[in-house]
């Protein structure tokens, strides 16, 4: 296959002016000897036209960064890379952590920050989902920031106030005039990994309110270049309903980006 990478661009959404991103987090899945393997099949599988409809991002372990990036190159392939996860600290003596200057050295474009699993499995805060996402920015990179409710906290009516807690640390850290940078992936904690999405109208009326709340904060103009997504139980026969949602722009998929003809199908279907 001999694709000319700058034909493979994607075109940005004709309406919003934004361009779709859609992701692939594989979350702890697959060693870098499958994800070769996974990257290669899904390439064969897409056509040119779906790299225009919407960059496509790939965020592997750690373990598999270094060899997807050398496989990306080697075959011109046009996805983007991506990180799940970063340290909120530049450098030093945090055993076991991997810093924002790391992963860019790997051309990763996207990190993952704030997802409801690093939140809820190991207690990060929003004040420090601010700090990695900062981290990210000042390395080159962008940061894909994870916000969502739980079941309790939607029943109880509070969805919006926890939006509105887990992003005004961001906007108070992040420089103003990089604002458009981040993508903001709205997954209700209780749609991931369950099956059961969430309602596309509950979706709409979420990506409304973010991009209202969006514009008080930081203005007309900087709300509209700002990419949402949606996240959660993402699958074949969902994805097209909510891209095609207003204010949203990409899809979050964890399960189903795990099998590269699942997902060469589910990218299609959007
Ligand atoms: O957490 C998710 C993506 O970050 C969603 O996972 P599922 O698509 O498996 O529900």
């Amino acid at each position: 296959m001999n694709r000319k990478l700058d034909d493979l661009l994607p075109s940005p959404d004709p309406v919003s002016h934004r361009v779709r991103l859609i992701s692939a987090n594989w979350k702890m899945n697959l060693n870098h000897l499958e994800a070769i393997a996974l990257v290669q099949k899904l390439y064969h599988l897409l056509r040119p036209e779906d790299f225009r409809y919407a960059e496509i991002a790939i965020h592997p372990p750690f373990t598999s960064l270094r060899s997807l990036q050398l496989t990306f190159e080697a075959d011109r392939m046009p996805f983007t890379l991506g990180a799940q996860n970063v340290s909120d600290q530049l450098s030093g003596a945090f055993t076991g952590e991997v810093s924002a200057q790391m992963l860019s050295k790997l051309a990763v474009g996207y990190v993952i920050v704030g997802h409801s699993e690093r939140r809820h499995l190991f207690g990060e805060t929003s004040e420090q989902v601010a700090q990695k996402a900062l981290a990210v920015q000042q390395a080159g990179m962008r940061p894909i920031v994870c916000l969502g409710e739980s079941h309790e906290q939607r029943e109880s009516g509070l969805t919006l106030d926890v939006l509105t807690a887990q992003i005004d640390p961001i906007l108070n850290t992040y420089p103003l005039e990089a604002l458009d940078t981040i993508v903001i992936a709205y997954e209700p904690v209780w749609a991931i990994g369950s099956g059961e999405s969430a309602d596309p109208e509950v979706v709409e009326g979420v990506g409304r309110s973010l991009r209202e709340l969006l514009r008080r904060r930081v203005g007309d103009e900087i709300a509209a270049r700002i990419r949402l997504q949606y996240g959660g139980s993402v699958s074949v026969g969902n994805a097209r309903e909510f891209m095609s949602l207003e204010d949203i722009d990409g899809l979050l998929v964890g399960g189903a980006s795990l099998d590269a003809e699942v997902f060469a199908q589910l990218i299609r279907a959007a």
